[in-house]
């Protein structure tokens, strides 16, 4: 099954009390309520970065040239109880921006340090990988969610302390 690609970025700026991170509260639809990145699903053949360069301005009225995008990771989602709501994830970093994040029909944003994360405010996943990624390290990692949509109960990275993915292939559908 090819999964459903979408795109996430996490503009990052310098302030009096150290780096901070943008994030939005999602006010309606998947995720509504929770503080995530700016980011959403790609059109059909588009690429990634210029996926997020998009939903960055369409979430928070900024303008980004797809060269100020670092690449930092790539994530995927496995839902089994609602399998398409799976998803691969490019996550991308920016530092550099024309205009001032405002609010918008899906978003409001908000800055936050990045050494205070509000991670209980997020997709769970987040604690698993973003603290890493924010400072730097590129992320690869694969998650699937339990009956709630909205635990990560396993992962393929030992080191985030999950239990591990089950064996390839057992999560597909019968046919
Ligand atoms: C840690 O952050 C996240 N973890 C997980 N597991 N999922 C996340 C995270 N941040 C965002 N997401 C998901 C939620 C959605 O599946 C997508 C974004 O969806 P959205 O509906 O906002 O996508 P759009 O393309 O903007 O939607 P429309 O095309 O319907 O406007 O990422």
């Amino acid at each position: 099954m090819a999964l459903k690609q979408v795109c996430v970025t996490y503009l990052l700026r310098d302030g009096a009390e150290g780096t901070e991170v943008l994030l939005g509260r999602k006010k309606y639809g998947l995720g509504a309520g929770k503080l995530v990145g700016l980011g959403g699903k790609l059109h059909a053949g588009e690429h990634p970065r210029m996926a997020a360069v998009r939903e960055i301005e369409e979430e928070s009225g900024v303008f980004v040239a797809p060269g100020e995008l670092r690449h930092a990771g790539l994530l995927t989602y496995l839902f089994p109880t609602r399998i398409e709501w799976s998803q691969e994830s490019w996550v991308y970093l920016c530092r550099d921006w024309v205009g001032e994040p405002e609010e918008s029909v899906e978003l409001i944003p908000e800055w936050f340090l990045v050494d205070e994360l509000p991670l209980s405010q997020m997709w769970s996943d987040a604690q698993y990988w973003l603290p890493g990624a924010l400072q730097g390290s590129f992320v690869r990692k694969s998650f699937i969610f339990g009956g709630d949509l909205e635990t990560a109960v396993a992962s393929d990275d030992p080191d985030v302390g999950l239990p591990p993915m089950p064996p390839a292939g057992s999560l597909d559908s019968p046919s």
